[in-house]
């Protein structure tokens, strides 16, 4: 077999690891999960450790079972859950289990950001402070964690620190980096002024690299503890994200990429960071040197599947789950889900808003109950879809990644609630693919990102809206609008009470 990379996808379920060769064909591929710990309403943590051992694990297991030699594996690169903050000590220990993207406590910190810098800190960082970025969450330990805070020597992104543990280099991409929002979106370099007036010590923040820089080789420790070569070289990778969309081959912006990992997110190209979406939706810098992407995320999209799948059928797998909903009718017998079960990021930026199930019937199944939910996540991607077409954008296809994109069905509910056609990826892990073109482009296999998705990015089957389907559909998101409305009190009021007892 010749040279392979290896793309690195750090979810937040679990790290996928693929082998792919010069044609862009997936030849190997493992996983392994990790758990979330949620040790209170709105708190989401992971032991960094757990990222290490695991995607060990999955690469010795890609090694052991297939045909894939250590000396074949040329490069390799990241693609990882965003904005979840690793706090180092002077010697690169971990100081405490890392903050995930959907933890929802730092709320007040928010406030006090957004009442301090007003419209700037949208102008600085092309975002508002949300919950779920780092900056916050560096604020949040400062004020509660004192003597952590006195530690900190630096920080870094999930992935990035898995890069420190295989490499030994300290470093963080920029389209990571962006979603810190420390980040100066104009510059691409940490911003002095949020690092002054907020007394953030700007030694605290990690060099900046691009996605396809060389950051070195497997270090000698590694080796030993995956199987990996020390021959292998390693590339800066990306945020998923943005890794997605570069192995979704989203180029240009009459292509949107909807993901369905532990979040969901719809995500269109921007060519620029001129356009102003008021901090509704996310900016990011792109992996594509100088290109950038805007982004809406639900906070709980494949994770309001999996919560009804673990609390309602555990032992089922989740295509069974899925499938179930097959017996079930469009609009689930009148069935509305909202899936704000950890708070919602966009369009409602609300850490207090809970999920609901609406018209439920005593004549209801299991069956419409997985419909509800399956509809439910695709409507609070209309949501954003409907927030770009007000925007001006105008999409031919949706291309639609993930874990959610492995079920046909789904696909299909996504064409008919979209109005557009929708196509998958041969291979649904996007941002694994992503991740492997990063290492390809910074070996210089292609010379740019663009070149290497010629010939990496295969779509799959393509899905089209059904007329009778879609008006169907309008009707039962013409009611769903009405859900955050109508029950943000009553749930706000319930997430207090359960505080409080
Ligand atoms: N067979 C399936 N059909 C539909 N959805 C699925 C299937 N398997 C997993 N999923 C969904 O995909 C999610 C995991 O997607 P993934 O992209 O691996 O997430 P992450 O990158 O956050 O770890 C699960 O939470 C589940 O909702
Ligand atoms: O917070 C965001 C993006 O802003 C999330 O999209 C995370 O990046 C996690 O991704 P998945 O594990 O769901 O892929």
């Amino acid at each position: 077999m010749s040279a392979v990379v290896l793309g690195i996808d750090l979810g937040t379920s679990a790290v996928k690891v693929s082998a792919i060769d010069k044609q862009g064909n997936v030849v190997a591929q493992a996983s392994a999960k990790y758990a979330l710990q949620q040790p209170h309403p709105g708190y989401s943590e992971q032991d960094p450790e757990d990222w290490v051992t695991q995607t060990t694990q999955a690469i010795r297991e890609l090694l052991q079972q297939s045909e894939v030699t250590a000396d074949q594996i040329e490069g390799l690169s990241y693609s990882g859950q965003m904005h979840g903050l690793v706090l180092l000590d002077d010697a690169a220990n971990v100081l405490r289990p890392a903050i995930l993207w959907n933890d929802t406590r730092t709320t007040p910190q928010c406030r006090k950001l957004e009442s301090q810098f007003g419209d700037d800190f949208i102008k600085i960082t092309g975002n508002r402070p949300l919950e779920g970025f780092t900056l916050p969450k560096l604020l949040w330990v400062k004020e509660n964690e004192p003597n952590i805070w006195k530690r900190a020597r630096t920080f870094l992104l999930p992935k990035d620190y898995l890069r420190y543990r295989m490499t030994g280099k300290l470093a963080m991409d920029r389209s990571d980096a962006t979603g810190t929002v420390l980040l100066d979106i104009t510059t691409s370099q940490w911003s002095e002024t949020l690092c002054n007036q907020l007394d953030i010590p700007l030694t605290l923040c990690p060099p900046l690299i691009e996605s396809t820089t060389y950051v070195g080789h497997i270090n000698q420790t590694y080796a030993q503890l995956s199987g990996l070569s020390v021959n292998t070289k390693v590339f800066g990778g990306a945020a998923d994200n943005a890794a997605g969309a570069v192995g979704a081959g989203i180029l240009s912006s009459d292509k949107a990429l909807v993901s369905i990992g532990t979040s969901g997110v719809v995500l269109k190209y921007e060519d620029n960071a001129q356009t102003d979406y008021r901090g509704v939706l996310q900016y990011e810098r792109h992996a594509f040197p100088g290109k950038y992407y805007s982004m809406g995320v639900t906070l709980a999209a494949g994770y309001s599947l999996n919560w009804f799948k673990q609390t309602f059928a555990p032992d089922e797998d989740f295509g069974t789950v899925v499938a179930s909903a097959e017996q079930s009718t469009i609009g689930a017998n009148g069935l509305l889900f909202a899936p704000y079960i950890v708070g919602e990021r966009a369009p409602y930026a609300d850490a207090t808003i809970r999920g609901s199930f609406i018209g439920v019937d005593g004549s209801h199944q299991r069956a419409d109950f997985v419909r509800a939910v399956l509809e439910g996540i695709i409507f609070s991607f209309e949501d954003l879809i409907k927030l770009y077409q007000h925007n001006g954008a105008e999409f031919k296809t949706i291309v639609s990644i993930g874990g959610g994109a492995k079920s046909a069905l789904w696909l299909q509910i996504q064409a008919d609630i979209f109005n557009c056609k929708v196509v998958s990826l041969k291979n649904e892990q996007g941002p694994g693919m992503g991740a492997a073109m990063i290492a390809a482009t910074g070996l210089g296999w292609f010379k740019t990102l663009a070149d290497c998705a010629q010939t990496f990015v295969h779509y799959g089957k393509a899905y089209y809206p059904v007329t009778a389907h879609v008006a169907q559909y309008q009707e039962m998101y013409r009611l769903y609008q009405q859900i955050y409305v109508q029950t943000q009190p009553i749930t706000a009021g319930l997430l207090e009470q359960r505080k409080q007892h």
